[in-house]
C-alpha cells in the first residue's frame, strides 16, 4: 500500500459543473497549494497563518487588480479529501473568472489536474480504497434514490470488508498450504483436507451469491431498460407516454406509426427506468420500417424488462399466430400486456388464449389514470432481493474480477474432490485472491488499469 506517497505536483481543476454559475469552486491539491494560493490571496491573515479546515474571505489578485472577492478554504494534510495540503476557492462562477483564476494558478506554478486525479491521489495516498473510489464516480453519477443508495454503501467500508475478508480467509489458507510444498520431503499436512474443502465451498458459494446480484446491481446503476414491443397499432407509444407523464412519442391509429426506437427515463419508486418504445412488428415492404422493425429485435434482447404489447379488442388468430414466436423466443423477464381493455373484442377466437404461461396484465394505456398495477409490477421486478443492506456488486470491473476468481475457486474444489496434491491447489487459490483483491485495490498497481479507472471521472473530482 503507498500510504502518504505524497506526489509533487500541485494540481488545479474547477470542480463545479462547466459553465457559468452562481458560484464556481476551483481547487488546488498538492505540497504548494498553500505557497501558490497565499501570492494570490489577501485576506485578514496570510494563508499560511490559518489553521486547518478554516474558511476565510478574501480577495484573489491577479496582479494588483482585484480579480474577485472569494471564500477559501484550509486543509491541511492528511486531513483532507486527497489527504494532501488542499485549497479550495469559492469564487463567483463567471466564466472569465474561472478561467483567470486557473490561469494564475498555473502561471504560479500548479498544473491542471487530470480527470478523477483529486480521487486517484485520495487512493494513491492510502484515505480510500480503489472500490471506494470507483463509488466516488458513482455517487457523482447518481440518478435516482436507489443508485445512490448502492454508490454509498460501496463508498463506505462494509462493501470493501465483504472482500478483504474473503481474501484473508484464502490468504490464510494458502499460507498453510505453501507451508507443506517446504516440507514435502516430510509428507505432512498442515492444511486440513476436510477444512479446506469446507472454506473453499463456502467461500465459493458467498461469490457465487455476490456475482447474481450484478444484474440487478448494474441495471439499477445504469437505469433498468425496458422495452416496449409488440405489433403495429397495439398502443405502445400511448403506454410510453403514459408512463412518463407526458407526450414523447407521436400516437396515431395509422400502424407503423413509430418507425425509429424513442427512449427517455423516469423514476418510478427511486428507481431509475430507460423506457424504449419501438416500431411495431409486422411484415413490411418498407425499407426504413424494416430498418426499425430490426431495431426492435436489437432492444428485445438488450433489455433486462419487456412489455409486449397487443390489443386485446384486435386479438385474432393470425395476429396470435404472428405474436406467439416472437413471445417464445424472449428470455428476459416479460409481462404481456392485453391493451385497450376499455374496447369490447371485436373477434372471439376458436380457440382459448395459449398465452396462459405468460405474465399478463390487462389495461387501458390510454383511459386509465394511473397505470399503479403496471409500475409496481416494473417496481418488483427491478428491485434486490434482500433488507437492502445486504452488499451487491453494480461495477462491472468487480464483476469481472470475482466471476475469474469464483472460476479460479472452482478449479481448487475440484481438484481437492480428486485428491490433488498441494503443489497444484495453491497457484488456483493465488489466482482467486488476487482477482478478489483487485476489487479494493489492494493487488492493482498497474498504470494502465488506473488510468483506465479514472480517466473516465469528471475534471476537478
Ligand atoms: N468543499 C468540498 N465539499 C465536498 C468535498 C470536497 O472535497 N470539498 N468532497 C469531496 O469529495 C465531498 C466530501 N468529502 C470529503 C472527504 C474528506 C474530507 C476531509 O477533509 N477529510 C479529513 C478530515 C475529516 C474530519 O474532519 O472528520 C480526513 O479524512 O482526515 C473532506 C471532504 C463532498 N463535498
Ligand atoms: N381505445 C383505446 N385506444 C387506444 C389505447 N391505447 C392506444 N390506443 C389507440 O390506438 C392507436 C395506436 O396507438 P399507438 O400508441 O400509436 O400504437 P403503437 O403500438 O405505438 O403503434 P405503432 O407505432 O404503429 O407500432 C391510437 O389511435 C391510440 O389512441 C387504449 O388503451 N384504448
Ligand atoms: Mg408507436
Amino acid at each position: 500500500m503507498h500510504l502518504y506517497n505524497f506526489s509533487q505536483d500541485t494540481i488545479c481543476a474547477i470542480a463545479t459543473a462547466p459553465g457559468q454559475g452562481g458560484l464556481a469552486v476551483v481547487r488546488v491539491s498538492g505540497p504548494e497549494s498553500v505557497s501558490i494560493v497565499s501570492q494570490i490571496l489577501r485576506s485578514h491573515k496570510p494563508l499560511s497563518k490559518w489553521s486547518a479546515n478554516y474558511s476565510g474571505y478574501g480577495y484573489i489578485m491577479d496582479g494588483e487588480a482585484v480579480l474577485d472577492d472569494v471564500v477559501v478554504t484550509k486543509f491541511v494534510a492528511p486531513h483532507s479529501f486527497t489527504a494532501e495540503d488542499t485549497v479550495e476557492i469559492s469564487c463567483h462562477g463567471s466564466l472569465y473568472i474561472q478561467d483567470k483564476l486557473l490561469q494564475i494558478l498555473i502561471d504560479r506554478g500548479c498544473r491542471m489536474a487530470e480527470p478523477g486525479e483529486f480521487t486517484k491521489r485520495a487512493f494513491l495516498n492510502g484515505r480510500i480504497d480503489l472500490s471506494q473510489a470507483e463509488a466516488v464516480a458513482d455517487i457523482i453519477s447518481a440518478r435516482s434514490s436507489e443508485s445512490l443508495k448502492l454508490a454509498r454503501q460501496q463508498a463506505g467500508g462494509e462493501y470493501s470488508k465483504e472482500f478483504n475478508s474473503l481474501a484473508d480467509r484464502l490468504i490464510e489458507l494458502t499460507s498453510l498450504m505453501e507451508l507443506e510444498l517446504d516440507f514435502s520431503e516430510e509428507d505432512v499436512e498442515f492444511a486440513d483436507r476436510d477444512k479446506l474443502f469446507s472454506l473453499c465451498s463456502s467461500i465459493y458459494q458467498r461469490l457465487s451469491k455476490l456475482l447474481q446480484t450484478y444484474s440487478t446491481g448494474n441495471a439499477i446503476k445504469e437505469g433498468v431498460a425496458v422495452a416496449i414491443a409488440g405489433p403495429a397499432n397495439a398502443g405502445k407509444s400511448t403506454l410510453l407516454n403514459k408512463l412518463l407523464g407526458r407526450d414523447r412519442a407521436i400516437v396515431s391509429d395509422i400502424a407503423g406509426t413509430t418507425r425509429d426506437t424513442i427512449e427517455d427515463t423516469v423514476v418510478l419508486d427511486g428507481i431509475l427506468f430507460r423506457l424504449v418504445d419501438t416500431a411495431g412488428l409486422r411484415d413490411t415492404s418498407d425499407t426504413i420500417e424494416e430498418i426499425g422493425i430490426k431495431r426492435t429485435y436489437d432492444e428485445l434482447k438488450k433489455a433486462d424488462l419487456i412489455l409486449y404489447v397487443v390489443d386485446q379488442s384486435a386479438l385474432d388468430e393470425a395476429m396470435i399466430k404472428n405474436c406467439t414466436p416472437i413471445l417464445e423466443s424472449i428470455d428476459n423477464p416479460m409481462l404481456l400486456i392485453l391493451n385497450k381493455s376499455d374496447k369490447e373484442r371485436e373477434y372471439q377466437y376458436s380457440k382459448p388464449l395459449q398465452w396462459k404461461e405468460y405474465e399478463t396484465m390487462e389495461l387501458s394505456a390510454k383511459y386509465s389514470d394511473d397505470l399503479v398495477d403496471l409500475k409496481s409490477w416494473l417496481v418488483a421486478k427491478a428491485k434486490l432481493p434482500g433488507n437492502g443492506n445486504d452488499v451487491v456488486v453494480s461495477n462491472t470491473r468487480h464483476y469481472e474480477a470475482l466471476s475469474k476468481a469464483a472460476d479460479a475457486l472452482k478449479r481448487v474444489i475440484d481438484g481437492l474432490q480428486m485428491g490433488i496434491t498441494a503443489d497444484f491447489l495453491s497457484p488456483d487459490l493465488r489466482i482467486c485472491i488476487d482477482h478478489i483483491e483487485e476489487v479494493t485495490g489492494r493487488r492493482i498497481s498497474s498504470d494502465t488499469i488506473l488510468h483506465h479507472i479514472f480517466s473516465h471521472f469528471c475534471i476537478g473530482k
